[in-house]
């Protein structure tokens, strides 16, 4: 049996659905699916999940909602009407319309994937079954064995079914959105409580590319990639697989696939969690990398002779719900490197927090900084590789204001300015290219 699961970008208009019924027909295994809402297509520059978001800021600020849920709406029903399936969907719509004042974010966010879900059935001839029946959390993290029981209990009544993914429900019976991009989440997890024989990811890629196909045209597409590279390179930012979807299968060791929902005879990318390296060529796995990070430097003259300031700005960190990742320095000082978005709201009170309340002698700021992060599973046997990559960043005129090879050493990251991000991973890319060609045999 496998669980399969359809991106946004595979479920966008009727042409999508049409190629969704197409791959699931062509193998009776894939029983299991898992949508996300629809998302973005050559006519629709918005993902759903992105015009909910939008409709739940025009409620709160007092604007006008009706144009807005119109075109919700009409998104739904035009898929409807042209596969013509007889669904009755006003009556769900009109519900969330009703409820509209006096829901909750996530339930309001999750109804993208809600709807499609049961157009995706319904055109399908599977059952659908809501996320919050089969996909329950409890108070620190996901519930497995209630979820198992409740979705074995399903399955042994109907054997193909649709799940929406992006969420599921509290024991309080609210509704619980996942992670951006969570979808992933739920396919991973629906595999692992199934014990699919496989966990098959649709997407409009044919497989993980090397680099950004946006930043480096026809990037090389890895076949073969571990559970653990995959981690490294999904926590660094490459979009096509949710990092928190790693753990599932890993845990199951479910051989997962990335696949193209427009080229389904693309053998895409293979996750595993061994792999025979004899085969395998590439020194570089693959390159990933994520702008507008804020370095904080803190200097304290024998800082090793004052760790409680260690402390103190740790729990001043804490206090700002900062997500930070640390960087150990020398003996006078450190840094930590913050992401500045939605993910650290409070960037600003921080520091000023940090100024004001601990005796430093100096915090030092840059913003704008972009990591980029080679992921090579031969790292630790070949410690000049990110010298090499230094020095071909310097003879690029690329300024590279840090590195930071990590214990797991899977992977080299270097820091530059946000405006060098692009070039920095075309560079790299190259360096990979050059590296595999001058590989002694
Ligand atoms: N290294 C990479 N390999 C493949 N795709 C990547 C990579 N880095 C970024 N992407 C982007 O990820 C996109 C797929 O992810 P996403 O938009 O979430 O798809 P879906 O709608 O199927 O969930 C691709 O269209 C591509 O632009
Ligand atoms: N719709 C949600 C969840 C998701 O997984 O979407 P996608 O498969 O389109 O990345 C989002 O936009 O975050």
């Amino acid at each position: 049996m496998k669980v399969v699961k359809f991106g946004g970008s595979s479920v966008a208009d009727v042409k999508q659905f049409r190629k969704v019924k197409a791959i699931i027909q062509a193998d009776n295994r894939r029983q299991v699916v898992v949508v996300s809402a629809i998302g973005k297509s050559l006519q629709q520059p918005i993902k759903m999940t992105d015009m909910l978001i939008e409709l739940e800021r025009a409620r709160d600020l007092g604007e006008d909602i009706n144009e807005i849920f119109e075109s919700i709406s009409e998104r739904f029903l035009k898929i409807r009407d042209d596969l013509k399936i007889g669904l009755v969907l006003e009556k769900d719509l009109l519900e969330i319309k009703d409820n509209l004042f006096t829901c909750s974010h996530d339930y309001l966010i999750s109804r993208g994937e809600y709807l499609t879900a049961k157009l995706m059935a319904k055109y399908l001839g599977y059952k659908f079954v809501d996320a919050s029946l089969v996909m329950i959390f409890k108070e620190n993290g996901f519930d497995y064995g209630a979820s198992k029981r409740a979705l074995l209990k399903i399955r042994s009544k109907y054997q193909n079914i649709v799940v929406p993914g992006f969420y599921g429900v509290q024991i309080d019976k609210s509704i619980q959105l996942m992670a951006r991009g969570g979808s992933d989440i739920s396919g991973a997890i629906l595999a692992n409580l199934l014990d699919a024989k496989l966990y098959e990811n649709w997407t409009d890629v044919s497989g993980i590319l090397m680099a950004d196909p946006r930043i480096v045209d026809h990037s090389q597409k890895i076949d073969i990639l571990s559970y653990e590279e995959l981690q490294e390179l999904s926590y660094m930012g490459i979009g096509v697989f949710q990092e928190e979807a790693i753990l599932p299968v890993r845990k199951k060791q479910i051989p997962t696939k990335i696949l193209n929902t427009n080229d389904p005879k693309a053998s895409g990318t293979l996750v595993v969690g061994s792999i025979d390296r004899q085969i395998e060529k590439r020194i570089i796995t693959g390159i990933a990398g994520k702008k507008n990070y804020t370095v904080i430097t803190i200097k304290k003259y024998q800082l090793n002779r004052h760790i409680e300031i260690l402390q103190q700005v740790l729990s001043i960190l804490q206090k700002h719900h900062i997500v930070a990742s640390y960087v150990p320095s020398g003996n006078d000082g450190f840094s930590f490197l913050c992401q500045q978005d939605s993910s650290n709201p409070n960037l600003e009170s921080a520091i000023s927090n940090l100024r004001n309340s601990c005796n430093l002698d100096k915090i030092i700021i840059n913003k704008n900084i972009a990591l980029v992060a080679a992921v090579s599973w031969q790292l630790s046997q070949r410690p000049s590789l990110a010298g090499k990559i230094l020095d071909f960043l310097d003879n690029s005129r690329i300024n590279v204001k840090l590195v930071i090879q990590e214990g797991s050493n899977m992977k080299v990251i270097f820091g530059v300015n946000d405006a060098d991000y692009e070039r920095t991973i075309v560079k790299i890319y190259q360096e990979a290219e050059f590296y595999k060609l001058s590989k002694p045999a």
